[in-house]
């Protein structure tokens, strides 16, 4: 694949969408086009189960259909727009991916590893990140930034504070285990810091591209 597949992880109100937001402008700026999607999400198909999935209301999901529909979503968008995008030398910037699923259903559900990579490679034909931005925080700061925001909890963000802890933990053993993938990010930092750290890596992602 000749584009560049980049993903930004971390726990609820980390500063992913504003950081994403932050690079694409600066990408922009330098005339570089990007594509940004984000999970659950990013194609019709994957707007509806996000619906689903993050409806406060239905809290009786059960643990496998969870799994099965974020990995459901996530197909619909590698096929639909990711692997087209990459194939076409493109950059794509993705809001959560499949740590997201490991953090979430695998350590904060406790559900089987096993089980939620093996849906995974199902969904995504086994198409990994190069490079995955884990912006990590201590949970309260998160849940604080989260509620100064004014919406109403979602399904997944209204569960109990060890839920959310142990996320935290499950992404930091996953950037444990993949250090050449994942680079750990700061994000209890201000927007800007938060945003140099990020440029400090992707600078050289982007010249290595050219
Ligand atoms: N570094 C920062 N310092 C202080 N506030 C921040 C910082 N980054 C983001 N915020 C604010 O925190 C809130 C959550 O940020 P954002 O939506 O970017 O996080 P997120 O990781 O995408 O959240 P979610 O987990 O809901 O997807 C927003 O109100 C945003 O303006
Ligand atoms: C992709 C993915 C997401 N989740 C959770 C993480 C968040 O609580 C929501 C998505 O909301 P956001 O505001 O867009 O961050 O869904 C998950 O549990 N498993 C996944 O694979």
């Amino acid at each position: 694949m000749k584009g560049l597949f980049i993903t930004f992880e971390g726990p609820e109100g980390a500063g992913k969408t504003t950081q994403i937001a932050r690079v694409k402008e600066y990408l922009a700026d330098q005339n570089i086009s990007c594509t940004v999607v984000r999970e659950p999400g990013g194609t019709a198909v994957g707007d509806l189960i996000r619906n689903i999935l993050l409806d406060p209301q239905l809290a009786e999901i059960n643990q496998r259909t969870e799994i099965l529909l974020y990995a459901a979503s996530r197909a619909q968008l590698v096929e639909q727009v990711i692997r087209p995008a990459l194939e076409n030398g493109e950059i794509i910037l993705c809001d959560r991916y499949v740590d997201s699923s490991i953090a979430y259903q695998s350590y904060g559900a406790m559900w089987s590893l096993d089980e939620v990579l093996k849906v995974n490679q199902v969904a995504t034909g086994g198409l990994l990140p190069s490079r995955t931005y884990l912006l990590d925080l201590p949970v309260e700061l998160g849940q604080k930034r989260i509620k100064s925001r004014g919406s109403k909890k979602d399904r997944m963000e209204q569960k109990e504070k060890m839920f959310h802890d142990r996320v935290r933990e499950g992404y930091l053993a996953l950037a444990q285990s993949e250090p050449d993938r994942f680079r750990v990010i700061r994000a209890d930092a201000g927007i800007d810091e938060v945003f140099r750290q990020i440029m400090a890596d992707l600078e050289s992602m982007l010249k290595a591209k050219r």
